[in-house]
């Protein structure tokens, strides 16, 4: 591997297509072979779209700047890794999280349906540091309901980008409105972000909340209190 020197560093062509690395003279062919898929998720979300071997380059520089030594044997596959590690993280840049709730049940029922507490990781626009917390999603139905796993799959998927908590959390909220024509929606997510607890203000311990309200959540005080009573329940 050469050594990226930042000073003399050109961006690379940009339509270095997905995985043929030989096209970049500094990336490792070997160490950005995909590894096989454990299973097959028919909902994955595609990574085609990341670009890995100028993540490698960028993070081959960027390990020069700070003064590591890029090819010295410990950091030799780091590039390749982080480079993986960025596909997963953003791959739902490019993908319709809506797709989840397509495929829905007939069911005349038009209570609330809630589920708390889907985990979640995403990162923040700003720093490129994760934001780690849960999600929690209430809708009112009509006339047809949605497999409760397809609301995680739609959390996992929304998460998957760079962006901040309140985009992430509207984004979801009307995803899950527009796509069941649910009558009420109510997603609350609750997070720690890095960038504040291990950096810059370095508070550890502090939470950020967002919610997002959509038909009579948003406009009915009393089936606003009804969810927010349920979100908060101690179990
Ligand atoms: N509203 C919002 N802000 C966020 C989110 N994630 C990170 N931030 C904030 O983004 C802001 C970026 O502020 P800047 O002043 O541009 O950057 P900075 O100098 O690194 O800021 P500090 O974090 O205060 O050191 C910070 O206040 C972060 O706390 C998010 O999801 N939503
Ligand atoms: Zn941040």
């Amino acid at each position: 591997m050469q050594n990226v020197d930042p000073r003399s560093y050109k961006e690379p062509s940009s339509n270095v297509p997905f995985l043929q690395s030989d096209s970049g003279a500094n990336c490792n062919a070997a160490s950005i072979s995909p590894e096989p898929p454990l299973f097959h998720d028919r909902n994955a979300p595609s990574r085609d779209h990341v670009d890995l071997p100028r993540i490698e380059q960028a993070v081959r520089v960027i390990l020069d700047a700070v003064g590591e030594d890029p090819d010295r044997e410990g950091l030799l596959e780091t590039p390749a890794r982080v480079a993986r590690m960025y596909a997963e993280m953003f791959a739902g840049l490019k993908s319709d999280p809506g797709r989840h709730l397509a495929k829905v049940f007939t069911e005349e029922y038009d209570e609330i349906v809630l589920v708390r507490d889907i985990s979640f990781c995403s990162m923040c626009e700003h720093h490129l540091l994760p934001f780690t917390g849960r999600a929690h999603i209430a809708y009112l139905p009509s006339g047809k309901v949605v497999g409760l796993s397809k609301l995680a799959r739609v959390v996992e998927e929304v998460a998957r980008r760079p962006q901040v908590q309140e985009r992430m959390t509207q984004t979801i909220a009307d995803l899950v409105e527009q796509r069941l024509s649910a009558t009420g929606v109510a997603v609350v997510c609750e997070a720690t972000h890095s960038c504040m607890t291990m950096r810059g203000v370095r508070k550890p311990g502090s939470l950020c909340l967002t919610s997002a309200m959509r038909g009579a959540f948003r406009d009915d005080p009393k089936s606003r209190a009804e969810v927010l009573g349920l979100i908060n329940r101690e179990v």
